[in-house]
């Protein structure tokens, strides 16, 4: 990967050698592997086992996680914040846990969409829980810094599954909760 940054600065027309660069693609691989660290993970393994019995039967809300993602179109980040609610159905998960599976897939190449599929199946999977429901709220750098320059625009992105999907009730405490 350094090597594909020193190519970087010089297709930019920049010189590699000047002082300030000399370790640029160095640093640039470490900050990249970092904010791609998530194709290493997987949930089994980030969740630790935090899996408890609980006969909590009423709705777990975790809002404003926060979020930092690469947009697979352009390599620039997208920046928001994660709400993620889900049903007990005889086990729960260990806080912390919640936002581990954000990260693990916010640090891949995505789109915002599939990003929040993906934290809704991760929770189905390692809870089963009687559903699931995921808003994501982010802004795109692509869509700010470059291309259309919009400034104020905002994605929101949700993914419902089980009773979110199924009950309107559910889904209107869940975005009363997270309001
Ligand atoms: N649906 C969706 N689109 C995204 C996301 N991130 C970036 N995009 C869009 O992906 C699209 C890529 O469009 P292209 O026309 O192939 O690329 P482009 O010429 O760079 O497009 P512009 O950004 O309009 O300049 C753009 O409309 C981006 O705004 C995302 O998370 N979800
Ligand atoms: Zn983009």
């Amino acid at each position: 990967m350094e090597k594909i940054f020193t190519d970087l600065i010089e297709q930019i027309g920049e010189d590699p050698e000047r002082e300030g660069l000399v370790k640029t693609p160095q640093r640039a691989a470490k900050a990249f592997r970092f904010l791609t660290q998530g194709y290493e993970q997987d949930i089994y393994e980030i969740t630790n086992d935090a899996i408890f019995t609980s006969d909590a039967n009423d709705m777990v809300v975790v809002k404003n996680i926060e979020l930092y993602s690469l947009c697979e179109h352009h390599l620039l980040p997208f920046i928001g914040t994660c709400h993620v609610g889900y049903l007990p159905n005889g086990k729960v998960i260990g806080l912390s846990k919640i936002a581990r599976i954000v990260d693990m897939f916010a640090r891949r190449l995505q789109i915002q969409e599939n990003l929040t599929r993906q934290i809704a199946n991760a929770m189905m999977e390692i809870l089963q829980p009687l559903g699931v429901g995921v808003v994501v709220e982010s802004k795109h750098l692509c869509m700010m810094m470059r291309g259309v320059e919009k400034q104020n625009s905002l994605m929101k992105t949700s993914c419902m599954l089980g009773n979110f999907r199924n009950q309107p009730q559910t889904r209107s405490e869940f975005l009363h909760l997270i309001s």
